[in-house]
């Protein structure tokens, strides 16, 4: 008998991790300021500049699929080009199919998972300092060129947000290794293993973050999965040199499968395949709801019922109170609603005013508009770019020109309107005024750089909170601006479920990871806080384990027995 036992034992592989090990001290990434003359900015400039002088020689980079570490060029190509200056492309990439990702990556995925988590925390430890030293303005400079971005936004996404996603991951998921249970019954033992999800999962991502390309595929890898990857066609170059960096601080290849391309094809290829066990999305609404549907359509070919995490779109508010410090509101309404051109979805998009302060809002408004520059990301000076691409384009113009037509006829134009596209996607920050709450532009994600006012009595605060709760289908950010603390608790109380994200006098942008976990509900998404254990908790199947460590001796118990 111990012989056999001792045969069996010999024949489990053992991967040996002779301690328990505490993280590295896991703080945000300190932000550099390219202050005029800084060397950041010296540097800064020169990535820029190289990066685009080779483009501009018509030398875009070529992107091929990744698949288990091998880099292959189907020939099928496609261009992403510079949003600023829309004839250059800054890279050529193959589009991909996934049937072959599928398998590759499922045969990477037991050595994976089986993998201590110290080791697979190094690899995203590393990542982050390869990223924050060694390749911080090359992969700036993809950000800024390939999506639109100038320095700040550049450097607070694809720099500070990602290298504290990739950190922060690994802290959180520490503490979900060592929650285990605190009670154990006398003679046994009570274990949780985090497991990762059997089968693939397959993640989307926006093209308006670096960062949440990054962190769609590194939260469920860090917990052992492994992750088919399609990145937005609009931000193709950026997330291929994440994926470089991963690699070189020793991803396993199979890990994480780059699959750049048609996203039906994709969608066809892994949404129908049985191992399918996760979707990790961030994007519009619409895709997401699409999406979900299919996963529904397919429930009885899963062999698990998948996790699906969605971060999806925004119509924030700031919402104002006479209280409020006006100046303050203002400056902050224009950076959440125009910094990165309004393409985020946290973006500030419409803002709620009580009368007696409208005056004096549109005029400090106004005036601090007419500050806002706008150009290519190459001249550090301007505060607005281009929009992503033409579609984009042409859906924000087609909102502005139904205002200026009169077809929008409750709204009017308060400042910008004007659009370009003879160069780049230009799109001038607007602020519009309606008398309609309801309005399209109160109401529909234009995700591009208009803000729309809407004045309300002030002696109808509560009625208007009420209103403005209701007015879209979203739920993600919201700013609330007032210095009476009674007034801030009863407008915090009325939009308690308006938005996943709440700020006080603040703006509506800006979430900071291991600080404001961030996602929304609603038409927003599933609120799984992008960036906090919420998320990684999404990404594991616990398997409970109780060991007894005595044998019994009869299966009666006390209350069987006679007296
Ligand atoms: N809540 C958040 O955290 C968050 C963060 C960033 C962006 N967003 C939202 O994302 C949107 C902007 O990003 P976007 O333009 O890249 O979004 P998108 O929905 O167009 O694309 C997102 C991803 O879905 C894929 N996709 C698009 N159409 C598809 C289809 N028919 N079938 C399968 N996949 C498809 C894209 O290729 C991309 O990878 C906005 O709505 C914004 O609010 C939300
Ligand atoms: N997390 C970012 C928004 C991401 C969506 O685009 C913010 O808080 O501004």
């Amino acid at each position: 008998m111990l012989r056999a036992i001792r045969a069996r034992t010999r024949s489990i592989s053992i991967t040996p991790q002779l301690g328990t090990f505490n993280l590295p001290e896991i703080k945000n990434e300190p932000m550099k300021n390219y202050g005029p003359g800084s060397t950041e900015r010296a540097e800064l400039q020169k990535a820029v500049d190289l990066m685009k002088e080779s483009i501009t020689k018509n030398r875009p980079y070529e992107v091929p699929i990744v698949v288990s570490g091998q880099m292959i060029e189907t020939g099928d190509i496609s261009e992403q080009p510079v949003p600023t200056e829309h004839h250059l492309k800054l890279c050529k990439y193959h589009n991909a199919t996934a049937q072959n990702a599928i398998a590759k990556a499922l045969e990477a995925k037991p050595a994976w998972e089986a993998m201590p988590f110290n080791d697979r925390a190094a690899i995203f430890l590393k990542a982050a300092d390869l990223l924050t030293h060694k390749y911080r303005y090359r992969v700036m400079a993809a950000t800024m060129l390939g999506q639109g971005k100038n320095v700040w936004q550049a450097e607070i996404d694809a720099a500070a947000e990602l290298a504290d996603f990739l950190r922060f991951n690994c802290k959180f998921a520490q503490e979900i290794y060592r929650d285990q249970p605190t009670e154990n019954s006398p003679m046994m033992w009570n274990r949780v293993e985090y497991r990762a999800l059997e089968g693939f999962v397959v993640a989307y991502s926006p093209f308006n973050f670096t960062a949440i390309g990054g962190n769609l595929v590194a939260a469920p890898a860090l917990m052992g999965n492994v992750v088919l990857w399609k990145p937005s066609n609009s931000s193709i170059y950026s997330n291929f040199l994440i994926l470089e960096i991963l690699k070189e601080a020793g991803l396993p290849d199979g890990v994480i499968q780059f699959l750049p391309g048609n996203p039906e094809v994709i969608t066809n290829e892994t949404f129908n395949h049985p191992d399918f066990a996760g979707f990790h999305f961030t994007g519009s609404t619409s895709v997401f709801k699409m999406l979900w549907k299919k996963i529904g359509e397919n429930i009885n070919i899963y062999k698990s019922y998948p996790r699906i995490v969605g971060e999806t779109g925004g119509k924030n508010m700031h919402f104002i109170h006479e209280s409020a410090d006006v100046k303050h509101a203002v400056l902050q309404t224009i950076r959440g609603a125009f910094e990165y051109n309004g393409q985020k979805c946290s973006a500030t998009s419409r803002v709620y005013v009580p009368e007696s302060m409208l005056p004096a809002f549109t005029q400090e408004l106004k005036a601090e508009m007419a500050k806002i520059k706008m150009g290519p990301v190459e001249d550090f000076t301007n505060f607005a770019t281009a929009v992503i691409h033409k579609q984009s384009y042409e859906k924000i113009k087609g909102y502005l020109d139904a205002v200026k037509s009169g077809e929008n006829e409750s709204t009017s134009i308060l400042a910008g309107g004007n659009c370009n596209d003879s160069v780049g996607y230009y799109v001038e920050p607007t602020a519009l005024i309606t008398k309609d709450p309801h309005s399209p532009t109160m109401v529909n994600e234009l995700f591009g750089p208009v803000l729309t006012i809407f004045a309300y009595p002030n002696d109808e605060l509560v009625e208007t909170l009420k209103l403005a709760e209701k007015t879209s289908e979203y739920a993600l950010t919201c700013g609330i601006f007032a210095q009476d603390r009674e007034a801030i608790i009863e407008m915090s109380n009325h939009l308690r479920n308006a938005a996943g994200n709440m700020y006080i006098n603040d703006k509506s942008t800006g979430a900071v990871v291991g600080q404001q976990p961030f996602g929304g509900a609603r038409g927003s998404g599933t609120n799984d806080k992008a960036g906090s254990s919420l998320n990684l908790l999404r990404w594991v199947s616990p398997r409970t384990i109780k060991e007894s460590f005595v044998p019994i001796e009869a299966f009666h118990y006390p209350s069987n027995l006679k007296d």
